[in-house]
């Protein structure tokens, strides 16, 4: 486990959310270090997934603020987050189950050469040298998603969040639809995102994940922030406490 000390990536401050009558976020306070692995953990309806779209500028915050590396931004749009370096992986992939992994690495973001076409053999070296080193076993760049198994799925995903993230990796649930040993592989793919310098937030229902994985574990009780605790010095008995509230 490491805690990097260099300067946050994400600091949210204040960050509050209603939807009408609703308030699904509230006094929500955050920093993620380059390196760095956050899990946001909390029951159903807490606000997880809420706050994973403010930050990857698909909702506004109702008041707060996002600061990424020292600058204050407005994430009007999923592409501002993305132009400041923020990627997202969700459950349902958003991959292109009839094209190629290396088309799906680009997926509206395509290189052209000089005379306006694509230029596949940037995308197609790109992709090789990157699955390589994140260790995302799959036949090959040219392989069709949907030949492909949920783990290799997921590592194309993270693999393309990755290529594009420069800053944040936002993962939800990145194993909820996987067996045994392919999340042992997705878990050992974001992992190895720590050498890469660029932090995550990991929302997971698994505690052992959550454990394997993280350096920090943020709670979330009915939109409440309940508490954050560095992942070395709580256990699962204080986690599920504060998720549920009971002791
Ligand atoms: N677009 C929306 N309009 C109205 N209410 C919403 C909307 N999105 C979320 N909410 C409400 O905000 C609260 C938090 O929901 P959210 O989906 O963020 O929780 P979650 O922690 O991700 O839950 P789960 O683990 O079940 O996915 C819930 O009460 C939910 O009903």
């Amino acid at each position: 486990m490491q805690t990097s000390s260099s300067e946050p990536v994400l600091v949210l401050k204040d960050i509050r959310k209603s939807f009408g009558a609703v308030t699904a976020i509230e006094n929500f306070s955050l920093d993620i270090r380059p390196g760095e692995i956050v899990a946001l953990v909390g029951d159903n309806g807490a606000g997880k997934s809420t706050l994973i779209k403010i930050i990857s500028g698909v909702h506004a915050p109702t008041s707060g603020s996002i600061t990424i590396e020292g600058e204050t931004v407005s994430m009007a749009s999923a592409s501002m987050a993305r132009a400041h370096g923020i990627e997202v992986v969700y459950q349902d992939l958003a991959l292109a189950d009839q094209q190629t992994v290396y088309m799906n690495m680009f997926l509206g973001r395509e290189p052209v050469n000089r005379f306006g076409l694509l230029d596949r053999r940037t995308m197609i070296s790109e992709t090789e040298k990157l699955v390589k080193e994140l260790d995302v076993r799959i036949p090959s760049a040219h392989a069709t998603i949907r030949d492909l198994s949920g783990g290799q799925r997921q590592g194309v995903a993270i693999a393309r969040a990755t290529r594009w993230a420069s800053k944040l990796i936002l993962l939800d649930e990145p194993t909820a639809a996987l067996g045994v040993a392919e999340t042992a592989k997705v878990e050992a793919i974001v992992q190895s995102l720590k050498s890469r310098n660029i932090g995550v937030l990991i929302i997971s229902h698994s505690l052992d994940q959550v454990f394997k994985l993280s350096d920090r574990i943020c709670v979330l009780r009915r939109g409440k922030q309940i508490g954050i605790r560095n992942t070395a010095e709580t256990n699962k008995n204080e986690i599920v406490s504060m998720i549920t509230g009971l002791n």
